[in-house]
């Protein structure tokens, strides 16, 4: 399945900005009441503003002509009490909606967080790191932008130039009709305008998600980095993609301001059109001055609120292309689903069966071909086979980190797509080739998806690791249970990082128990206590072990050789050793 967010991105340019919008606005429907209150505050300033030209041509008509300077003065009152007013709801609507952004944003981030942790690993082999993170943040921040600062004054401005086009229509229809065909202009130059805002926009978003996959990619591998002194290539990467970024945010800046004169041109074409239409019309007595003078502040009220549109229809833009890369992600779904079966676990069977499994990671290359092999409840199988064999896919099979392309694989009977993944991960342990830790205590650490000890006190769970017979492993920690792990596991040394992984697979005694060189990096007296803890495992439990060193399989009760696509049981240890030294000197 193709996962790779900026390919998907090419073949689905084009999403409706209407379906957009509902579902940005579903994220903030507990706010209905805030959002109504923002809208009564921009509803109540916009009317308020739009009443005053009303009044002031009403005031130079009816007491200015006629020198009436306390009604002039009474009227003046009038509107500065209007302005404050205005003034004070402008304030809270903005107020209001700056928490209701924020809110959003911290919606959208827990979604796209969320889908995160329910895609496949096919998903995160696809995908960069550094492009996901810019992804949550960068991208979802441009959307937070436009509906705390500019949602609200986006409706503002409509409503006042709605309001606006209605004055002006009502106090003279062809004037208005004239007043009005720039406006026309400029709505079919945005429509056009738009989509090439927002593609502009979606390709800086891009490279910023490139610049940061590659300052992610320096600094997760900064050790090589140092140790092969090539600083100068990472930094002529950086160079190249901070040179993409530059000139994409360049082109997209360009893109943004393209709506300012353009709207302001369009603006000065309409006063023009007031000022020598509606002299025309004083003069043929068709027309008051004090009409004159509201329709040309209606006129700005019309055109004033335009220069700030471009600047909001650009804000727009860029917040959908934000959504564009987001939806991205939301839409997808795993291509690991759990499946409905009706068959019954088989406690007494085989734990695991592999039917006619064929596999590869992308079409053009299968990796395992017919794939038929049964682990046995109690037994321990080694997998061996030369580097690149497929022994870790194999496992990744096991595990259902990835489905078949062909075939079936069954846990207790049962086709292993039916479990939830909960019940999946509750009878198989995976110890990885590279342990996973993260930033906290070593006890975080092994407690980490374990419900059943979650709870319990440091005595209480040094209780159990003795009986589980973990405690000389616990022992290599100084502060045991309460070591600090930093930076991911930097802190400690590979040995002990697998330690640890090796701690919190066994406490969760699952049934079947997958160890991918888990044991390469520890010497050889800790390995053998590691050997002695996995024999006193439950009787039941199945293990799998993936090595390179041959003592490490050598007490296996049986031996599976993998290479180029073939499981094959090899039989005795001897005949394994020489399978392997064929195997690698053909390979
Ligand atoms: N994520 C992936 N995408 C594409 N191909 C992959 C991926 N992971 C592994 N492969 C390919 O699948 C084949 C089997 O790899 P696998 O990791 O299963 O080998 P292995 O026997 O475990 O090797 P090693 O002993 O080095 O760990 C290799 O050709 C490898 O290049």
């Amino acid at each position: 399945m193709n996962y790779n967010l900026n390919d998907i991105g090419t073949a689905q340019q084009k999403t409706s900005t209407l379906n957009a919008l509902k579902r940005l606005l579903q994220l903030i429907k507990e706010e209905r009441r805030n959002l109504f209150l923002a809208l009564v505050a921009i509803l109540t300033n916009s009317g308020l503003n739009l009443l005053g030209p009303f009044i002031i041509g009403y005031v130079i008509d009816t007491y200015i002509v006629h020198k009436d300077y306390a009604g002039v003065l009474m009227w003046a009152g009038i509107l500065l009490a209007m302005y404050i007013v205005a003034a004070v709801a402008s304030y809270l609507q903005s107020r209001g909606m700056g928490g209701v952004g924020q809110r959003m944003l911290f919606k959208l981030r827990n979604s796209i967080f969320t889908k995160l942790q329910q895609l496949p690993v096919d998903f995160f082999n696809q995908n960069k790191a550094g492009d996901l993170i810019s992804r949550v943040n960068n991208d979802s921040d441009k959307i937070n932008q436009f509906f705390s600062q500019s949602l609200m004054q986006f409706i503002g401005t409509i409503v006042t130039m709605t309001g606006a086009g209605i004055f002006l229509l009502a106090i003279n229809f062809e004037l208005g009709v004239a007043t009005l065909i720039p406006g026309l202009l400029i709505f079919l130059f945005t429509k056009f305008a738009s989509p090439w805002i927002k593609k502009r926009n979606a390709l800086s978003m891009q490279r910023t998600g490139g610049l940061s996959a590659e300052i992610q990619e320096s600094l997760h591998n900064f050790k090589v980095i140092i140790a092969f002194n090539r600083r100068d290539y990472f930094r002529n990467r950086f160079n190249e993609a901070n040179q993409q970024n530059y000139t994409s945010a360049i082109a997209a800046g360009i893109a943004n301001n393209v709506f300012i004169p353009v709207y302001g041109f369009f603006a000065g074409l309409a006063q023009l059109i007031v000022l020598t239409f509606g002299i025309y019309l004083i003069a043929t007595g068709h027309f008051s001055i004090g009409l004159l003078v509201s329709y040309l502040a209606y006129a700005t009220n019309f055109y004033n609120p335009l220069r700030q549109l471009a600047a909001l229809w650009t804000g727009f833009q860029v917040a959908m292309a934000g959504w564009d890369r987001i939806s991205y992600i939301l839409n997808l779904e795993t291509n690991l689903p759990v499946i409905a079966s009706n068959t019954k676990e088989n406690m007494n069977g085989a734990i695991m069966e592999f039917r006619d499994v064929s596999f590869g990671y992308n079409k053009d290359k299968e990796i395992l071909h017919h794939i038929n092999f049964t682990l046995e409840r109690g037994r321990t199988y080694a997998l061996v086979g030369p580097t690149g064999g497929g022994k870790t896919t194999t496992a990744s099979l096991i595990a259902r980190l990835y489905d078949p392309v062909k075939g079936m694989v069954l846990l207790n009977g049962k086709d292993i797509r039916s479990y939830q993944p909960d019940e999946r991960s509750d009878r198989i342990g995976f110890i990885l080739q590279e342990p996973f830790l993260f930033t906290g205590t070593v006890r975080e650490n092994i407690l980490y998806s374990n419900e059943a000890y979650k709870n319990f006190s440091n005595e209480q769970l040094e209780a159990t690791i003795q009986s589980a017979g973990l405690q000389s492993l616990l022992n290599i920690f100084e502060k045991g249970l309460d070591t600090e792990i930093t930076s991911g596991g930097e802190s400690i040394s590979l040995g002990q990082k697998q330690l640890i992984a090796f701690m919190r697979a066994v406490l969760r005694n699952p049934a079947l128990l997958i160890l991918d060189e888990a044991t390469a990096n520890i010497d050889t007296i800790t390995e053998q206590i590691l050997q002695d803890i996995l024999n006193k495992l439950p009787e039941s439990t199945t293990r799998v072990i993936i090595a390179h060193r041959l003592n490490t399989i050598q007490n296996a009760d049986e031996i599976f050789f993998v290479n180029a696509g073939e499981v094959i049981r090899a039989g005795s240890f001897d005949h394994a050793v020489n399978m392997l030294l064929h195997g690698e000197r053909e390979s």
